[in-house]
């Protein structure tokens, strides 16, 4: 399937984001960890947050959460402190997503968890027990999740958990996010430099409402910088937000756009302001890469942009995936380091017809969109399905601003 996205006229628009899935999928854990009686109130039914209730509320020993990165680290690590056995598996992506970190972690503390194909990669067999937990060291620098799993089944360790995180820690809001959720199911962590350490304690159940996510509200603030004519709310956000892709209000307001902070969310307007070239880091906001990538470009703004290890190992190889994409519509970007993505202004011919392919990412599909705003022909997306990730909405919400959006296949 492959949608046509057109630009309306003039964009109007008060979102009712999604609620956000690294929230959601932290709030079951700690919820199943403290044997809470209440719902979760607000969670999201994307593909990710819908995988995990689904594992958690089944008789199963088997799970398949598809391409869920937190899914799969947070359950392995769950799942190795309940007396039993099981299976994890996902899409085949999934099983090219390094997870050995997590499970030389585990292994050390006490847990059996074992390859059933690919050494360092999903599918596992985990056999479930309690945990004697200790001191360990790991690397900070692949995945900030295999940390977030560690942390949240750490207090139920017998002994609690030391981790020594070596080298850069990357995604540290994540972290940051992780710890905050357990202090507010009643579980205290110290996190001095590069050391973090539980003690052995147990949770305690609240009532808990999830905040809208800040990683889908960026598309937004992309078509806010993008129009000319547009009025946008984005409901549920907060100034203080837990979560770290919050920063992208004030990166975007070098890109044009300015945040007013209401009591039910944010209203973008238009500032005046747009650099003459962007330099950033993106170590904490991975997330957010492709949509500053993709606003950038067609903003004609030159960037520089750093911090970008992970692309490579998410849904996709974002950073081979946005080189490919952007040539089609006539943007030649170059990568280094494995961690850089630049561009100078340098341009080639654009495809007559350019059709963007979004490798099961789901963030390709959404960080592309609001090109319709300023492309003549506006842009087409195939799978536009894969949204379904974090924001089964978003096309919905799309038609509902004014884009006119056409289904090639009807
Ligand atoms: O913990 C989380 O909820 C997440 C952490 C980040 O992953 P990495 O730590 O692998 O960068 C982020 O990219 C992902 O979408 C969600
Ligand atoms: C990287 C992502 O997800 P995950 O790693 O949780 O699959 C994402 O949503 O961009």
């Amino acid at each position: 399937m492959n949608y046509t996205i057109k630009s309306p006229d003039s964009l109007k628009a008060s979102v009712k984001l999604p609620a956000s899935k690294s929230i959601c999928n932290r709030a079951l854990i700690l919820n199943a960890l403290s044997y809470s009686p209440y719902e979760i109130r607000n969670l999201s039914d994307c593909d990710d947050t819908e995988v995990m209730v689904k594992a958690l509320n089944s008789n199963d020993r088997d799970f398949d959460i598809k391409a869920a990165g937190t899914a799969m680290r947070f359950l392995t690590a769950f799942l190795s402190k309940v007396v039993g056995e099981w299976t994890i598996t996902g899409t085949e992506r999934m099983k090219n997503r390094p997870i050995k970190i997590l499970v030389d972690a585990l292994n050390a503390l006490g847990a059996r968890v074992e390859y059933m194909e690919k050494e360092g990669y999903p599918p596992l067999r985990i056999f479930g027990s309690a945990l004697q937990g200790g001191e360990i060291s790991l690397a900070g620098g692949v995945s900030s999740q295999y940390i977030s799993a560690l942390l949240m089944i750490a207090p139920l360790m017998e002994n609690g958990l030391t981790l020594h995180l070596e080298g850069v820690v990357i995604s540290k809001p994540y972290i940051n996010l992780t710890l905050q959720l357990m202090e507010q199911y009643g579980v205290k962590a110290e996190w001095n430099g590069q050391t973090i350490k539980v003690r052995p304690q147990d949770y305690h159940p609240i009532p808990f409402t999830v905040e809208s996510d800040w990683s889908a509200a960026s598309y937004w603030y992309s078509m806010m910088a993008l129009s000319k004519n547009a009025e946008i709310e984005l409901l549920g956000l907060f100034k203080n937000s837990l979560q770290g892709d919050a920063a992208g209000a004030k990166l975007f307001a070098q890109l044009g756009v300015g945040t007013t902070y209401t009591d039910r969310g944010v209203v973008l307007k238009h500032n005046g302001n747009r650099t003459k070239k962007l330099n950033y880091n993106f170590v904490n906001e991975p997330d957010l890469a492709q949509t500053f990538v993709v606003t950038c470009v067609l903003l004609n703004i030159p960037f520089r942009f750093t911090g970008l290890q992970s692309l490579k190992i998410k849904e996709t190889d974002r950073i081979e995936a946005l080189k490919t994409e952007l040539r089609k519509l006539g943007y030649l970007l170059t990568d280094s380091n494995n961690s850089i993505l630049e561009w100078n202004g340098e341009r080639c011919e654009p495809q007559a017809h350019p059709v963007i392919t979004t490798y099961e990412d789901h963030r390709m599909a959404m960080a592309f969109a609001p090109a319709a705003l300023v492309l003549p022909e506006g842009i087409e997306i195939a799978d536009p399905q894969v949204v379904s990730k974090s924001y089964p909405h978003y096309w919905r919400d799309l038609r509902t601003a004014g884009f006119i959006i056409i289904d090639n296949e009807q």
